[in-house]
């Protein structure tokens, strides 16, 4: 038998509660036992829909707790939990792509504490493709997101901008460029991007389009990749969520997903 791993998650919002909804109604060898988050009250308050509450600690004291620290924070908040949770050996969850490429020196932590970081593929589809395709040679790897505009008007970048979104009347392009790029100008947006460039060809070298779309209702995420082994075109659409438009609801199921690798007998895709 394995042992039961314990499971802290930090970040009790969007995602972060339908993950702690799901461990409390039993996921097999993972137990909830605490979670951090920003305003500890209004974690508190959140808790309620749980049967067996759990405290609310600090990111710090999270990592001392848990062997899988689920990270679904902001991304500026990304360091305060990653940063003990490696340094303890812990298992970290995360979905924060374009936190680890603005800090990839977490891999480096992780490696010298014997810790691990997964990244799951959150509201993206093909890691695995692309993954395998690196194996090989990968001549080109591009991706274009398209969402409504409601989805995207609190990202960084049209924020400080001041683009106005709502009312368009036509598709509006409001990124090209590079992975890396687009994740430092949308960090809560295009995590997809940064994802996919860390799976494949490197985020420098993934070109991306983004576009605020008024026909459109859902985020929606083309990957195309050339590779020696395989060519492929994908596209997923993904179900804004009530509460954070930007985040589609397949997000939280990924890391549901990413968890019951972690303890399951058969695990499917790589
Ligand atoms: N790869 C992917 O496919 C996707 C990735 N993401 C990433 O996941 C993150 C979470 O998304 P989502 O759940 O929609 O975001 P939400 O804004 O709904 O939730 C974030 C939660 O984190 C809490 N928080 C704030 N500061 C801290 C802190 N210092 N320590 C711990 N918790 C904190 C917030 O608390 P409070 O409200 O009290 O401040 C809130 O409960 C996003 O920022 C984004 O980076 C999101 C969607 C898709
Ligand atoms: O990439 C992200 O961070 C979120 C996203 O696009 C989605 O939910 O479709």
């Amino acid at each position: 038998m394995r042992k039961t791993l314990k499971v802290g998650i930090a970040g009790f919002g969007t995602i972060g509660k339908v993950v702690g909804l799901a461990l409390d109604k039993g996921m097999p060898g993972l137990e909830l036992v605490a979670i951090a988050s920003g305003n500890p009250d209004k974690a508190k308050a959140a808790m309620a829909g749980l049967s067996q509450p759990v405290p609310v600690v600090s990111a710090k004291e999270l990592a001392g707790l848990a062997d899988v620290i689920v990270e679904c924070a902001p991304t500026a908040a990304f360091m305060d939990i990653a940063e003990p949770a490696l340094c303890q050996g812990r298992t970290l969850v995360t979905v924060s792509g374009a936190a680890i490429l603005q800090h990839p020196e977490v891999v480096e932590l992780a490696k010298r504490h014997g810790a691990q970081i997964l990244l799951a593929t959150g509201a993206l589809l093909g890691l695995d493709a692309v993954r395998a395709a690196a194996k090989g040679t990968i001549h080109s790897v591009t991706m274009v997101t398209r969402k409504p505009p409601t989805s995207l008007t609190k990202a960084k970048f049209i924020v400080e901008n001041n683009i106005q979104l709502l009312g368009l009347e036509e598709p509006l392009r409001v990124f090209k460029g590079s992975a890396r790029e687009g994740a430092e100008k949308f960090p809560s947006n295009v995590n997809v991007a940064a994802s996919l460039g860390l799976a494949g060809l490197g985020a420098e070298q993934t070109q991306l389009e983004i576009w605020a779309d008024p026909g459109k209702t859902r985020n929606t995420h083309t990957i195309k990749v050339d590779a020696d082994s395989a060519s492929f075109e994908m596209t997923i659409e993904n179900v804004p969520t009530v509460e954070n438009p930007g985040t589609g609801r397949i997000t939280a199921l990924s890391v549901l997903a990413a968890l019951e690798s972690l303890t399951a007998a058969l695990r499917v895709g790589s």
